[in-house]
Formats: C-alpha cells, structure tokens, sequence
C-alpha cells in the first residue's frame, strides 16, 4: 500500500512535468488507491494504438473496480474533446522507459529495476493480480470498519467523517515553485516631469486654475513632451506607460486652442474636435475630465455612445457640440443618418486607446470616420493616403511630407476657424504594428512621442513598461483549488487594498462568481460556529438574518462586462469609483483607459487573452505615481508565462496560494486550512446545486469559460493551451459535481439540472432511444447565447466581423 502511494506522488509529478511518460504506473497507483477520480490528465492506449491527445478516467469506475471487491484489470476511457470511447488495459499495458529521476524512483518504490525492458510486462501482471487483488481486499476490510464506526456515531460526526473523503484532499499537494529571474530589471519609466508646471506653458490661465483645484500643477513627463507639441498642431503618436496622464496630454491643447477663438464659438459652429474612444466607460470618463478643466460656457463638451437613446444624441448634436467624445461605432451610425451632424469644421481627431480600437475590429470604421471627415476638407487626397499607408513599419515619416500635404501649420488648425487642415493625435500605452498602419493612414506625417527615454527613436521595442510601482506576482494553484483560493484572496486582500479589479475571462464567468460571492463569500458569518469542515451546510440558513451574524467581508462588490445594459454599466462604473472599499468582478471591457485613482489591486484570475492585455489590466493600478499590486493566477501548465513575460521585460514573483488560505481557516472557524478550504468548497457546491439559477449560472460560466480558453493569441496558445487542460477539474473550479460533457448537455437543454447522471451507458443509451420515440422531436432552440456584442454601436447588424467573446 505503501508503495502505491508514493507511486501516486511519484506519477503526479511526472503528469505535471512529462505527461504521459508513466501511464501505466498511474493507473495501478490509481486502482490501489482509490484515486482515480482525482487524476490529472494522461496518455494511455487507446486499443492497439497509443491515444493521440489526452483521455479522461471516467470517475465512475472508480467505484465500480472496488464495489465489487474485485480488481479491475481494465478501464474505460473517454476523450473528453472527441467523445470517444477507450479502454485502458492494464494487464497488457507495457510500462514505457522513460528514465526520469521520478520514474525511477516509482519503478525503485515498487521494487523494480530502473531501466525496466525485463520488467516491463511481468510487472503489471504480478503485481496487479497480487498487490492490488490484497489491496482491494484490505480496502474493502477498512472501508466495512469504518461504515461500522460511523453507524454508530453521532450525525455530525457522519457528515465530517464523509468530508474528509473529499476528492480535493488527494490533489493537496505542495506548492510548485517556479524558476524566476530575480535579478531581471524592467525598464522604468519615470511619471512626472523633473520640474516643469502647467504654469509654465502657454495656455490660459483659468485652464491652469481648474487643473490646480484637482490637485495638478506639475506635469507629468509624458505631458511635458507632447503639449507644446500638440499646442503647436502636429500630428502625434504618443506612447507612454498606463496611467502617465495621456488624456490632459489632449485635452489641455485643445480646449485651450478652442477658447482662443474670436469671436467666440457659437452652438451653431458644429463639432471642431472628435475624440475617439473604444468603450463606453472611456467616453464618460473623459467627457468628466473635460467637465472639470472646462470653465468656458461657451464651449460644449459632448458624447456619444452605443447604448444611450439615439434620438437624445441627435438632439444633443443638433443643438450644436464642440468637442465631441464618442465610441467609433455610434459616432460612424450618426455621421451617415443624422442629418443635422456636420464634419465640415472638424480639425482635430483623436484617437485614443488606439491599439484597443484596433483590437476591438474597428479599424474599417475608423477609416471610414476618417474618410467622412476628409471628404469635407479639400486638401483631402485618399490615393497619397494609400500609398504612404504601405510604407514600411517603424519606417521613418518625415519621406511621405514629400508626397503629401504636410497638416502640421504654424498655428494650430484648431485655432483656426477656416483651416482646412486636420491635426491628428494617436495615444497609447502599447504599440503594435496595427497602429503604425493606422497612424499612417490617419495622418500625414506626424512626430513621435515615447515617455521613455530610452525608447525615443525605437518605435518598434517589445519591452513593455509596466508602472514601477505595482508588486506584480503570480499564484501558482491547482486547478481544482481555483475558487477557493481566489475566495480566499479576496478575503486576505481586502485587509490591505480598498479597491480591487478582479479580471475574467468572460460576462458569464463574473456574472456567475458575482452571484456566488455576494451570496454566499460576503455573507459568510464569523461567529456562527457551525461552519466546520465536515458539516453540511444548510444553505438557505444562510440568508436568515439572525442577530449574532456579522459580515466578514467590509466591502461592496460590482460586476461590469460588456453584456450588462448601458444604464447598469454606468451605475456600477459611478459606483464603483465613489466606493470606498470594493472588488469589481469584470472582463477586459474595463482593462484599458479606465481611471479609478484609488484601485490598488488587480486580480487576473484568468490570463490575458494577448500578452498586451496583461500591461493594461495590471495598468488600472500604480496610476499617476500610485502604487498598487497585481496578481494573476497560474495553474501549473501556464507556468511559462512568467518566463514568457520575462523575455518582455516584466519580472513577476512567485506568491505562495497557502500565504492566502490560511484566510478561510477563521471564516469557516477550522484550524486546518486545507479542511477550511475543502468546506468552503463544499459548502459552495452545495449552494451551487441546491440552487437552480446559480446552478445554470455556473453550467454557463463553464462553457463560456471553455470558449475563452480556446480563442488565446497564437503566442499565448502554447502556454493556456485547450489540448493540455483537465476538463473535469475545470469543473469543480466552477463549484459543478456533473461531467463537463453533461455540463455542456445542460447548457445546450439537452438534460435537465435534475436528471441523474449517466452512469451506465448502455442503459442511458437505451432509456434516451425510448425516450426520444416516445417524445416527439422538438426543434433546437439555443437557450443560451455566449456570444454577445460588446460593444454594441445601435447600427443594424450586418456581418459578423469578427470571432467576438462575450467579454
Ligand atoms: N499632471 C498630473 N498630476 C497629477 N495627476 C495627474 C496628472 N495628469 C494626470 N493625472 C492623473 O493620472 C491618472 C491617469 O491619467 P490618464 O487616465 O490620463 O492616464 P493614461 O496615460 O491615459 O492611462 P491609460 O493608458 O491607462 O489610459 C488620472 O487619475 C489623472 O487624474
């Protein structure tokens, strides 16, 4: 017995760093003990032929093999990605040679030679009809004593007992360390300016008075190098790091161009600048900043966006705006179908966000936008656009001022009423070859502006610069441990951090875990003192009201994602940034350019989608100067995206999960933190099952969650790999007792939540055929949609232009 154990350990850790060397050991570990259900996944033999991919034990036969009493020689097998069917024959099974330090340390627990070609087959054979045969049968003996034992227990002492059983317990392993460069050094890039004030620049002085009551008077380094540039009506591509103060790198220029018109603007004057943004959280947000330095009357400040009532926006636009913030996709919608919108004076476009504009798939509308403006303009010549948009990337612009008019003018073409020319300005943290193509169609000729210094002339750098400000780490967990450990960080990080971003990968993933937490994480009583390990938790209970309760979460929580109503999103966006203490559950739809000055932590619970994501989430902390700390979780397959962020110069550092878990020992009042964590589980599969809306809520997560993990950039592919990932413990990750297969069934409407699992498939398969007789054949109906629109632009829908996740 012994022995089979420490061949368990043995094979774990060879699954997790050479999958598929030692399938037999693992399997005859895993009969002896009563392990199966916990395996990770492994190769195995599938007929003759070695599977191709990976097969999952199906956790039935677990109980089957030792019901009986008897030892099972053979198991079946499903391929979780094809639904085929295999058996994995143990008898006939031939160890492969694989000489790792693990294997032949298995091989030495069993007795065996290291090199094995001898022992190969004898090896199975002897010791399965020996060894397992006794094993079983001590089992059994046990398991008899043990059912004996607890008869005459107490209740309570039952259910404890019964949760010790929990299958989380057999894949508590240690902690895996990962290999890190501590001596890596990222490039920094300094926020503010040495000295210089916005006093010292030439703009109006009630603007320098608006921006001294916010509490802004030196300007940051990235203002200083691109206002008096802007203010002199260049175009501009500026990259500086996440929360450098970009937008005042805009805004200041152009409402102090505005307000020196004479005579003063009318209403009647129509738009003069349009400032593009990619969300609808970004176009409020900086129509507020506006708000706050703009002390002109005159001048109005306007925006537009998918979502809000169209007609309110043609009203608003037929009264005249100024300065126009809107989302590409309702501000293309009213360029072609409101009449009373005139680009004729627009002389200034900006595009921030730039690389998420492009990300987002509204490149095609950009260029329209542009096109539309352009066409009112005379010096407006699409074939020299054309032809200076395939010049090479990082390529030198000042060559293309030869084929084209250059925008750039002594006087800014904002100050100029009559000017027929149009000054672009292009921001972003990050840059990528899209947004060298866009600034080269956008404008002609243009400066660039990097914040770093080292980075002035080399526009193409992969290095990312991440504000030196913010401990980034990473936690390593299993997968099964997903929930609980994130439970239990949001638990331990509350007691330092007010407020926290906790990034996933789709609306349904937050929608579900908002749900659970604010239902069951916040309302977890401290002094309850029923929570034990081994309870069964009345979950209804757990609503009742009683006196003796107290929160033990001092926080609010918030969900944003992009399929939420636009009304809602605006609460929550307001809610969430006047909230004193807060966690806001969202997708990537709030991980660029949105500023919520107090944030100091950030949680990836799933990675990003594009190794860029990964600055931008981490960037909605350490803003201007601040610091923050960022985390993402990592299960032990992802591990190489800490070496892959280190080849971008970004050095993260390993944080132990335990550090975290030992949080749930005092809420769920359990000295252990691994029983803690295994009650808490417990207690939110129970929820999850009891409860049929949260139940449905996390069959949706998961599939959705499965989509997400399919659409990785090719980079990051090989990393958060489909093909390696373990189905079934996904699962549990979501609180879910089913199979995924069934999982999948029951978000399709295939089965029931209620109906029982398919235990025996020749008998499910016959019931299901006199099922399907009797029942005349319904027309599918997909009952849930995972594919959402995010940002939804109010234009009828014509294409699909893009694979979108509903983020
Ligand atoms: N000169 C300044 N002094 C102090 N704080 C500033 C200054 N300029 C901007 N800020 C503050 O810095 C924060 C970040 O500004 P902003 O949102 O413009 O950054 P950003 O570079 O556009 O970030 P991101 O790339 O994430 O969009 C804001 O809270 C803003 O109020």
């Amino acid at each position: 017995m012994g022995c089979c154990k420490k061949i368990f350990m043995h094979c774990l850790d060879d699954i997790k760093y050479n999958s598929g060397v030692i399938a037999s050991f693992v399997c005859k570990s895993v009969v002896a003990e009563n392990l199966l259900g916990d395996m990770t996944s492994f190769d195995v033999t599938w007929g003759s032929k070695p599977a191709t991919g990976k097969a999952f034990v199906r956790k039935r036969k677990k109980t089957e093999s030792l019901d009986d009493g008897t030892p099972k020689k053979s198991f079946k097998l499903s391929d979780a990605k094809s639904g085929k069917q295999g058996k994995i024959n143990l008898v006939r099974k031939e160890i492969k040679t694989a000489e790792s330090e693990n294997t032949k340390g298995a091989k030495k627990s069993f007795g065996m030679k290291p090199s094995g070609t001898e022992s190969k087959k004898t090896f199975i054979d002897s010791n399965l009809n020996e060894n397992v045969s006794q094993t079983l049968i001590k089992r059994k003996q046990k398991k008899d004593k043990q059912a004996a034992k607890l008869n005459t227990a107490e209740p309570e002492q039952i259910t404890s007992k019964k949760n010790e059983s929990h299958s989380l317990f057999n894949v508590f392993h240690k902690n895996v360390r990962v290999k890190t460069n501590p001596r890596g050094k990222s490039v920094v890039e300094q926020v503010f300016s040495d000295s210089q004030k916005f006093g010292d620049l030439e703009i109006h002085k009630y603007i320098m008075s608006n921006l001294a009551k916010i509490g802004f008077t030196t300007l940051t380094n990235v203002q200083e190098k691109s206002i008096p540039v802007v203010l002199k009506g260049d175009n501009v591509l500026i990259r500086s790091q996440t929360g450098s103060g970009k937008t005042l790198a805009y805004a200041v220029p152009i409402l102090d161009a505005l307000q020196s018109i004479t005579p003063r603007l009318q209403r009647s004057d129509g738009v003069q600048a349009i400032i593009i943004v990619p969300t609808r959280e970004l176009a409020m947000q900086t129509h507020e900043l506006f708000g706050k330095i703009n002390t002109f009357q005159w001048i109005v400040v306007g925006h537009l966006c998918g979502g809000e009532n169209r007609n309110t926006e043609k009203n608003r636009l037929r009264k005249g705006v100024h300065i126009l913030i809107a989302t590409p996709g309702r501000l293309l919608d009213h360029m072609l179908h409101t009449n009373a919108f005139k680009t004729d004076n627009v002389r200034c476009l900006v595009l921030d966000e730039a690389d998420q504009l492009l990300d987002m798939g509204f490149k095609k509308d950009i260029m329209r936008i542009v096109q539309e403006i352009d066409s009112k303009h005379t010096s407006y010549n699409p074939m020299n656009l054309l032809k200076s948009s395939h010049k090479k990337f990082g390529e030198e612009t000042e060559n293309i001022e030869d084929e084209t008019e250059i925008a750039s003018t002594e006087t800014q073409p904002l100050r100029d009423p009559k000017s027929k020319k149009r000054q672009t300005i292009l921001l972003s943290a990050t840059l990528t070859k899209g947004i060298a193509e866009l600034a080269d169609f956008t404008m002609k000729g243009h400066t660039y502006i990097d914040a770093s210094d080292e980075f002035t002339s080399n526009f193409s750098h992969d290095v990312m610069i991440i504000p030196n400000t913010v401990q980034q780490k990473f936690v390593i967990t299993h997968v099964k441990h997903r929930l609980f450990t994130l439970s239990a960080m949001l638990l331990s990080l509350t007691k330092k951090c007010s407020k926290m971003f906790v990034f996933m990968g789709t609306s349904a993933m937050v929608d579900f875990h908002y749900e659970l937490f604010t239902n069951f994480l916040a309302k977890m009583p401290v002094n309850r003192g029923k929570m034990k390990s081994g309870d069964v938790l009345v979950l209804e209970g757990m609503e009742d009201e009683s006196d003796d309760e107290e929160e033990i979460l001092d926080v609010e929580f918030f969900k944003l994602h992009g399929s939420m109503e636009h009304s809602a999103r605006k609460e929550v966006f307001k809610g969430f940034r006047e909230v004193k203490k807060g966690i806001l559950l969202c997708t990537d739809v709030v991980a660029r350019g949105i500023d919520v000055p107090t944030a100091d932590c950030i949680v990836q619970y799933n990675g990003p989608l594009k190794i860029e994501d990964y600055l931008h989430r981490v960037g909605r902390t350490g803003r201007a100067g601040k610091s923050g700390f960022s985390y993402i979780f990592l299960t032990h397959e992802e591990q190489d995206f800490v070496a892959m962020m280190e080849e971008h110069k970004v050095y993260l550092k390993q944080e132990d999960a335990d550090s975290h878990l030992t949080e749930l020992s005092v809420v769920m009042e359990e000295e252990d933190t691994q029983k803690a964590a295994i009650a808490l589980q417990k207690h939110y599969e129970n929820a999850i099952s009891n409860s049929k809306d949260l139940h449905k809520m996390a069959c949706v997560a998961y599939c959705s969650w499965s989509r997400f993990y399919n659409t990785f950039s090719s980079k990051l592919r090989k990393i958060f790999d489909f093909k390696q990932v373990n189905l079934g413990h996904y699962v549990t990750s979501f609180g879910l007792k089913e199979t995924p297969t069934h999982v999948a069934k029951i978000v399709r409407g295939q089965v029931a939540k209620t109906e029982p699992q398919k235990l025996n498939r020749k008998l499910a398969t016959h019931e299901d055929e006199e099922k399907k007789q009797r029942q005349p054949q319904k027309k599918k109906v997909k009952s849930v949609s995972l594919s959402t629109s995010e940002f939804s632009s109010g234009l009828p829908f014509k294409k699909k232009r893009k694979k979108k996740l509903d983020i």
